[in-house]
């Protein structure tokens, strides 16, 4: 099987080119080979690689940046989305893309399913949704896995800016009135991993698998909530640091004006997924302390 694998350098596409290296032969692309604000040029990549499977892991994810810089956003997470999925539809090809909790407005109560209406409040969630939609006017055979507040050891994100500013500041401010589940790269690639091996070998399955998924770690905590706990872990494991658990207080969203809007509620409900393969997701606080253990422990 020949994989094709786009934004192989970011926290996830890092994750993936582990995930997926016992799956086939892989065709390794970071923004030099496939640049995705080149929508045009993508085509014949996919032409000439002629992949069983596409796995897209690059996005224009700088949140707040997207809101005055739309037009980009949009050639990367929904023009170039859309390329790729007519080119994975003339290639009969699978397409694997991720997308995101910020699709949804946050003004659900429970956690959102699949079947939820959406509302993106950012350009960042608006292009994320037009790149889902594209795929799903392509008729490429697809699996939209929508994920959340994603970390890894190898990248940038809220982990390592708490740990930052934990060593540098005496007390810190964080939200507590959003709420979502911390996912690991590390996860989002495995999962990603024997979803194409489920495919591969179950023909009924595949059949009728492609859609939108929801692929979150289980269990649920707000932005100021895992700081505490990313903190309380770090110093556990030695790490010398400034502020500790208790100096981290929780303020509301309105306390910390941003660029881009974020929705209250950032819950995926897993179950479609867990059901329809058959798998078991962890609670978040397992792979965060992973990831620090992988940070900080010394042997
Ligand atoms: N990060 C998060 O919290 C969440 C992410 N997601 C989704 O998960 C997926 C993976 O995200 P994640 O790994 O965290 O993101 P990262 O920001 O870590 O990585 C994104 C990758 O996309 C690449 N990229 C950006 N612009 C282009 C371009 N023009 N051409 C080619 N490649 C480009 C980047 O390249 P370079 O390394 O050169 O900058 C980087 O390797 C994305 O679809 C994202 O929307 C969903 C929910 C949460
Ligand atoms: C640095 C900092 C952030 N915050 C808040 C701002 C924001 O609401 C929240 C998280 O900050 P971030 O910058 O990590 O947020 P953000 O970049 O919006 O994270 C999002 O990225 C995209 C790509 C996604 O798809 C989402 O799932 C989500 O992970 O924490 C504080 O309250 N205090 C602080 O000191
Ligand atoms: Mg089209």
């Amino acid at each position: 099987m020949k994989i094709l694998l786009l934004g192989a350098n970011g926290q996830v596409g890092w994750e993936l080119q582990r995930a997926l290296a016992p799956l086939g032969r892989l065709e390794i692309c970071d923004r030099l080979r496939a640049d995705l604000d080149r929508p045009e040029s993508l085509a014949a990549l996919v032409e000439r690689i002629q992949p069983q499977v596409i796995v897209n892991a690059a996005a224009y994810t700088a949140v707040d940046k997207a809101e005055s810089d739309a037009a980009r956003s949009r050639r990367v997470n929904a023009e170039s989305v859309e390329v790729l999925a007519d080119a994975a539809r003339s290639c009969d090809a699978w397409l694997v893309h991720y997308s995101t909790d910020y699709v949804f407005d946050g003004c659900k109560a429970a956690a959102y399913t699949e079947d939820d209406p959406v509302g993106p409040l950012s350009v960042y969630g608006q292009t994320k949704l037009e790149g889902e939609q594209a795929i799903q006017a392509s008729g490429c055979k697809h699996l939209i896995l929508r994920t959340s507040w994603v970390y890894a050891a190898r990248g940038s994100n809220f982990i390592k800016t708490m740990l930052r500013l934990a060593a540098e500041r005496e007390e810190l401010r964080v939200i507590a009135d959003q709420i979502g589940a911390p996912t690991s790269a590390e996860l989002i690639a495995d999962v990603s991993a024997l979803l194409l091996y489920r495919l591969r070998h179950d023909r009924a399955l595949a059949e009728q698998a492609t859609g939108v998924y929801h692929l979150t770690a289980a269990g649920e905590t707000s932005w100021h909530g895992y700081a505490r706990f990313v903190v309380a872990k770090a110093a556990a494991l030695d790490m010398s640091l400034k502020a500790g658990p208790d100096d981290i207080h929780a303020i509301g969203t309105a306390d910390y004006p941003l660029p881009a809007r974020r929705p209250a509620n950032s819950r995926l409900d897993t179950g479609k997924l867990r059901r329809t393969f058959d798998l078991h997701l962890p609670q978040w606080e397992y792979h965060v302390e992973r990831m620090l253990h992988e940070l900080l422990a010394k042997p």
